[in-house]
């Protein structure tokens, strides 16, 4: 596309009186109009959009990319040369009309285009119907199901090593805040990157962010991307609203963060790995307490264990050992229903109340049994300095192989893998380990914490889920997705364990 724009003259007169502003009366009473001067590149790519396109346009988000080059995939005007080429042409194209002012039918219909493109296979229409169960084929190799890192590798042969290429993964912490949780403070980091366009989450759990001296046992987990200097136009303020600050935030202390040069090294024998959970959203788990799944305890467990103190042993005998708060990570993935978007996963427990298991559900409506990928994960570890350059590792809290799997294939070093029991099944543990007989799910049985997460002092999924859909996923993971947990017995009468 070019605009043949030689001198003025050149320009369709009727055309200019859109898009500039008529000269008014000027009188006494006449006000100055207050419309902000046009930019000639503007008017350059006004004009090349068509006769459509009037002065209010730029006002209405027609041209973000024009109007702010810094925006996420913003097209730089100022490098334009009046040719484009291959992709740079389909790049652009790719800006439609987005004034808020259009019509709400067509306002609907393009949301409607972005959601059905952004949900992979996710509309009904899409998937098709339901393949019947016995027509299915098996769950693909393990090694391509779930991480798409493992997909690139096996197709490309000589391709560049799985680091290297999730180097292109890049993540932004856009803000930081402090988050005052039942099991002690967090600090809630919310990333963009360049694969998505969701808001990917780090809880961050280190206590040590509250703090102003830098303890060399357990240095702060820091994001670099946070803490980087944006522009030379950015003032404290800033800074400190976007979370890049140190110490505790109040109205008396406000110290912005400075950019992290060098990150210090930490000697792995020192204290133990921060502890590390890489977890999926789970509208249903999570928000409305479902126990069809455990995925609202783990996530309210994960943060728990995370948060425990840690005892470090002294090196004389003599000395008392040191404790020192947890620290850790869960990176929050927005990869609802294991990455199949949350009307499949609606859609499947149907397909799993008519007898199904998850994986079986999965197939059937066209999804692969799971459809996650851990590149951006890994690049939010490492931003936050975490399993690489630290030199800790991590300890990453899990049952799922195909996590480690794909955080060692993105280079990060997994030092030990700490399962993730269901807390329904750690109780059946206890009891049988004490040779209690329990009356089946009773809750005059749960210890005192349970019933305070029970009662909500938690995460609404919080508690510790139990019942028979929850027996069956956790079976299924197991048997059919090769998740690293031993199976508990089901209840029998001899032992008096309860199912
Ligand atoms: N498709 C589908 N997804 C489900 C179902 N139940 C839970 N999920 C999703 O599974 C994901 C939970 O996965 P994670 O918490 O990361 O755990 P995991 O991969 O099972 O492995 P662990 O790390 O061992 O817990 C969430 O996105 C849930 O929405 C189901 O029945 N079908």
């Amino acid at each position: 596309m070019t605009v043949g724009i030689e001198s003025p003259n050149d320009l369709d007169l009727s055309l200019l009186d859109l898009l500039t502003a008529p000269s008014l009366p000027t009188s006494k009473t006449a006000h100055r109009r207050r419309d902000a001067e046009l930019d000639p590149l503007l008017l350059a790519a006004a004009l090349a959009s068509g006769p459509h396109v009037t002065r209010n346009h730029y006002h209405h988000d027609f041209f973000p990319p024009v109007m702010d080059p810094q925006a996420q995939g913003a097209y730089d005007w100022t490098k334009w040369t009046g040719e484009e080429v291959g992709s740079e042409k389909e790049a652009r194209r790719g800006y439609t009309y987005l004034s808020r002012q259009a019509p709400r039918s067509k306002r609907l219909q393009a949301r409607n285009v972005n959601e059905a493109s952004k949900e992979n296979h996710s509309s009904p229409t899409e998937v098709g119907p339901p393949l019947r169960a016995n027509d299915l084929p098996e769950p693909t190799a393990k090694k391509t199901r779930s991480s798409s890192v493992s997909v690139v590798v096996d197709t490309n042969a000589g391709a560049a090593p799985a680091s290297a290429r999730s180097a292109q993964v890049e993540v932004k912490c856009m803000a930081r805040t402090r988050i005052p949780t039942p099991h002690g403070p967090a600090f809630l980091h919310l990333y963009h990157n360049n694969r998505d366009n969701k808001e990917h989450l780090a809880i961050v759990v280190d206590p040590a962010q509250l703090s102003y001296e830098c303890n060399p046992l357990a240095p702060p987990i820091r994001s670099r991307s946070l803490d980087a200097i944006w522009s030379e136009t950015e003032t404290e303020m800033d800074r400190i609203t976007r979370g890049a600050y140190v110490g505790r935030l109040s109205p008396d202390s406000q110290t912005p963060s400075k950019p992290l040069t060098e990150r210090p090294v930490v000697s792995g024998d020192s204290i133990p790995s921060p502890l590390i959970r890489i977890h999926s959203e789970c509208f249903t788990g999570e928000t409305i307490g479902s126990m069809r799944c455990d995925c609202g305890e783990q996530l309210d467990e994960a943060i728990r264990l995370i948060s425990q103190p840690i005892t470090i042993p002294s090196v004389s005998p003599d000395a008392a050992p040191t404790t020192i708060p947890g620290r850790g990570a869960v990176v929050y993935l927005r990869q609802e229903g294991r990455g199949i978007g949350l009307l499949s996963k609606i859609r499947a427990y149907n397909l799993q109340d008519l007898g199904h298991d998850t994986v079986t559900a999965n197939l059937m409506l066209g999804h692969q049994a799971d459809e996650r990928g851990y590149e951006i994960a890994a690049a939010i570890l490492r931003d936050l300095g975490l399993g690489t350059e630290c030199g800790e590792g991590v300890r990453l809290l899990t049952n799922n192989p195909d996590k480690v799997q794909a955080l060692e294939q993105e280079g990060l070093r997994v030092v030990e893998r700490v399962p993730m029991i269901p807390r329904s099944w750690q109780r059946r543990h206890r009891r049988a380990a004490e040779n209690v007989v329990p009356a089946p799910l009773a809750l005059d049985a749960e210890d005192e914490a349970e019933k305070e997460r029970r009662s909500g002092a938690t995460l609404i999924g919080g508690g510790a889920a139990h019942g028979e859909d929850l027996e069956k996923y956790l079976r299924t993971k197991v048997l059919r997705m090769g998740h690293m947990l031993p199976i508990f017995p089901e209840r029998t009468d001899k032992d008096g364990i309860d199912a």
